[in-house]
């Protein structure tokens, strides 16, 4: 769509710069021929002087997209200033722009540009003026909604505590992290200044003769609709095909801006026949979760991510899996709890969790009671914009089909197992009113509340410091045991994992290297893959309160 857009604007101004050279006097020219329909001398006919329409169309190109540049550019330079000049005055002067930003572009554009230019006058400039101070307010409430959140961040911030000029500070840090939504705007806006400019022409306010632009080509047009109507289909045309140009380029620019935009849908196939592979693990198939040969591709460069993957985990058991920065422990997860990222293809032998084939479409309700999940980063789990109470208890009401009341109540008995103190007090709290731990808490009482079977927590721990990552870790022991839930467990360090699982899986560029039954007695003896004895060797122990682990007593 983009190099659609790139080639159809570049013919646009091809025209603009050849056709007032060409056609220049064929455009003013007046002959005896006049208001023609299409004949093979004039093909889009002649207006009431005898002047060549196809002609004037052409050479009205180069008025009609400069003063829409123009009028796009001024725009786009007055809006971002004032967005960002807003973002970096100080609070009582930003919030009263704010609200002079929101009042500004709650008038349709349109209707200011008609507004100012009949203050201005009529006539081309005066146009590009009125479209201009239109346009200028959305260019500033984009500018400043982006702003709002580059401004707080710590670049931003250390560069202005060590006296960075206000203007450096916005051209630097600013301005060029907000390029790509900016330019896709701008693309689209031009795409709007034309019409509106063709629109101000129209209404007799835009250019006056014996200047002439598409739309007062159009204007003149339409007065003989009914007699001539092929006279306003050289600027019609004109204008739909220059807009189209401008809004193919702004979408074009939006997709490339975004790598999600190309990506294919995620896709889990049935592998016809099981490897070999799986075969030599063999997985006893009454198990909670039985993954049989799972392999997972990347659908645009052929990369197997995991590969042959064979695992179970029984009722009540926790299956850790380690292994280095991009093993594949997360992709692996992501097909158990059928979140498959796109782009990628997951095929199996077999994938069932709790009774049900995976490969069949279950549906929310069927998934949300069979599997819970806790991320890494309780911060970028949670929304921000909403409370608890509230985004936690959707998937009670939405999927389980509780009611509200009984949601929140089942939340605050949860909150307590968890140790929350205040529980209903949190309930009406924000994500940010709560420390990390705090959050990760809540986010295991959300995964306690729905009774799934099975918990998969993707390094739950990493993104909190050592006193919490142990009352993480003892609560999902707690839930483990008095709940019954069976949990996959995935970590990058091996010590978290001994002091809270049962059996642990070793992943290493996308397969199993090694299984570790035995954890009571793991040492770096026992084990026999190179990469497991170095991770052993580089693990401190952790206790974890409630856990029986290898080469530490039980905690209290
Ligand atoms: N959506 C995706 N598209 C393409 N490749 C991906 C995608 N998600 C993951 N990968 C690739 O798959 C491989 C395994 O990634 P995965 O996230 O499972 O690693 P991991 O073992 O969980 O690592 P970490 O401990 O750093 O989270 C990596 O090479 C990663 O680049």
């Amino acid at each position: 769509m983009l190099y659609v857009g790139y080639v159809m604007f570049a013919v646009v101004l091809l025209v603009a710069v050849i056709a007032p050279i060409y056609y220049g006097d064929s455009a003013t020219a007046m002959t005896s021929t006049r208001n023609s329909g299409p004949t093979g001398a004039f093909p889009m006919g002649t207006d009431g002087l005898g002047r060549d329409m196809l002609a004037r169309t052409l050479v009205a190109t180069r008025v009609t997209v400069l003063a829409a540049i123009s009028a796009t550019l001024l725009a786009a330079l007055a809006g971002i200033s004032i967005g960002v000049g807003v973002w970096l005055a100080p609070r009582r002067v930003r919030e009263a722009s704010l609200r002079v930003i929101e009042f500004w572009v709650s008038y349709p554009a349109m209707l200011v540009a008609i507004v100012v230019a009949a203050i201005l006058g009529r006539g081309i400039l005066p146009a590009v003026l009125a479209i201009a101070v239109a346009n200028t307010a959305g260019f500033a409430r984009l500018t400043a909604n982006l702003a709002a959140g580059i401004a707080s961040r710590d670049y931003v911030v250390t560069a202005r505590l060590m006296g960075v000029p206000v203007g450096r500070v916005a051209a630097r840090h600013v301005v060029p992290n907000m390029a790509e939504p900016l330019l896709i705007l701008i693309a689209q806006a031009f795409a709007g200044t034309l019409v509106e400019l063709a629109g101000l022409s129209f209404i007799g306010l835009g250019a006056q003769s014996p200047a002439f632009d598409w739309g007062s080509l159009l204007n003149e047009g339409v007065k003989k609709i009914y007699t001539n109507p092929i006279l306003v289909v050289a600027p019609a045309t004109a204008l739909i095909f220059a807009s189209m140009a401008a809004l193919f380029i702004g979408d074009g620019l939006a997709a490339a801006a975004n790598p999600r935009s190309n990506t294919s849908r995620a896709r889990m196939l049935r592998a016809p026949v099981p490897a070999p592979a799986s075969a030599a693990t063999p997985v006893h198939s009454d198990a909670l979760l039985v993954v049989d040969d799972l392999s997972v591709r990347h659908n645009d460069s052929g990369k197997e991510l995991v590969s042959h993957v064979s695992f179970t985990i029984d009722r009540g058991e926790v299956l850790g899996i380690v292994g280095e920065s991009g093993s594949g422990k997360s992709v692996t997860a992501s097909v158990v709890a059928k979140l498959l990222a796109e782009g990628l293809t997951a095929s199996a032998g077999r994938l069932s969790l709790a009774g049900a084939d995976l490969f069949d479409n279950l549906s929310r309700k069927d998934l949300a009671r069979r599997v819970a999940l806790v991320y890494q980063d309780p911060g970028t789990a949670l929304n921000p914009a909403l409370t608890l109470g509230s985004q936690l208890s959707d998937v009670l009401v939405k999927v389980l089909g509780q009611k509200r009341t009984e949601a929140r109540r089942n939340l605050v008995e949860r909150f307590s197992e968890v140790l929350l103190t205040d529980p209903e007090g949190r309930l009406r709290q924000y994500p940010h009113q709560l420390s990390g731990g705090m959050k990760q808490r809540a986010m295991i009482a959300s995964a306690m509340s729905t009774n799934a079977q099975l918990l998969v927590a993707d390094e739950p721990t990493t993104a909190l410091d050592v006193t919490v990552q142990r009352e993480v870790l003892s609560l999902i022991k707690r839930m483990n045991k008095e709940m019954g839930t069976s949990v996959l467990f995935i970590s990058h360090d091996l010590g978290v994992v001994r002091a809270l699982c049962d059996r642990v899986l070793v992943m290493k560029e996308g397969e199993i290297v090694e299984r570790i039954d035995d954890m009571a007695h793991l040492s770096p003896e026992s084990v026999k893959h190179p990469y497991t004895r170095q991770l052993l060797a580089a693990t401190p122990v952790v206790h974890v309160p409630g856990a029986v682990t290898a080469g530490s007593e039980a905690l209290r």
